[in-house]
């Protein structure tokens, strides 16, 4: 070889080199990484699957991408997502976790940032909880602090015992960090049976009365699923943290998206519905419903 090719050669693995060390995305393409951004393909991507594979869940497919989209494109998450799917069996619980985690990586379920749990496969034995809750919380740990962008899937929720459930919850709040690590911007997916024959029952009503399973909309299946059963109409400090949020995120403040977001949240006493039982907690993602951020 001459030296004078040789050199070339050399200048361009150099290049080579130095270019795939300073493009972490070229990088990515031959190995997979932690998710850093959403690629604005994210949500387009998760769209068209839902749209091509899932069938018969109008209100899944509506509430995933705002909910993912939303999250991934917020830079500064107050909470980690979490995703709570209720339904009977073979409905597309695990369908859709899939989807999502497909979404944002590629290899899927199998991905090194996404973890599955399945209670009566994971954590079968009632008395070897407490060992259990170290292990869980210590999986939950480490995966974050590698890649904050880690999601976790728990499946057969409804028959997790509560103690363990206990345990998660922590990861699931709004503290900025624990024990020095943030857990924002993980996603934890719920997959549960509970509730199936009521949301079943609705749907069976619905379907009685000559109507549309696709005009079935999130609010009639609320109240089964407890999510939003006493509705407070005059719920203003909650109206005022959802102005606040919508000017830090530079939108106009829209009156009616503010009202529906208010109406969304929950309230005690059960009778007066005075307070909000989250205070504004949840108002952050309820946002990201209605936004496409
Ligand atoms: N709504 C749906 N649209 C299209 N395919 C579906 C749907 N629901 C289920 N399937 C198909 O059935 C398979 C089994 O469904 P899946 O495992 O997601 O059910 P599940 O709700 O998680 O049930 P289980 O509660 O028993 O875990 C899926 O892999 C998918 O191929």
């Amino acid at each position: 070889v001459e030296p004078f090719s040789l050199g070339l050669a050399l200048a361009g693995a150099a290049s080579a080199l130095t270019g795939l060390i300073s493009y972490p995305r070229l990088y990515c393409y031959f190995t997979e990484c932690c998710l850093q951004r959403a690629g604005a393909r994210t949500g387009a991507a998760l769209q068209e699957d839902l749209d091509k594979k899932l069938f018969g869940q109008h209100l899944v497919k509506k509430v995933i991408v705002k909910a993912v989209t939303g999250f991934l494109n917020n830079s500064n998450p107050k909470k980690p997502l979490t995703l709570s799917l209720h339904g009977w069996t073979g409905t597309g619980k695990n369908f859709v976790s899939k989807i999502v985690a497909e979404s944002i990586y590629e290899g899927g379920l199998n991905s090194n940032y996404v973890h599955q749990f399945v209670s009566t496969l994971h954590f079968p034995h009632k008395h070897n909880i407490s060992h259990y809750k170290d292990q869980l919380q210590s999986w939950i740990r480490g995966n974050v602090s590698a890649c904050a962008r880690s999601i976790f899937i728990f499946d057969e929720m409804d028959k997790m015992h509560a103690g363990l459930i206990d345990s998660v919850k922590p990861f699931l709040d709004y503290y900025e960090q624990i024990d020095g690590v943030s857990y924002r911007k993980a996603i934890f997916i719920f997959l549960s049976n509970a509730g199936a024959e009521k949301i079943t029952e609705v749907a069976l009503d619905f379907w009685r009365n000559g109507k549309k399973r696709e005009d079935l909309q999130l609010r009639d299946l609320e109240a089964v699923v407890s999510v939003s059963v006493f509705n407070n109409k005059n719920s203003e400090h909650v109206k005022m943290c959802v102005r606040v949020e919508l000017e830090s995120r530079g939108y106009i403040v829209d009156e009616d998206i503010v009202t529906r977001v208010a109406d969304e949240m929950t309230y005690f006493p059960k009778e007066e519905r005075i307070y909000s039982d989250k205070g504004c907690k949840t108002v952050y993602t309820k946002l990201d419903f209605y936004y496409d951020l």
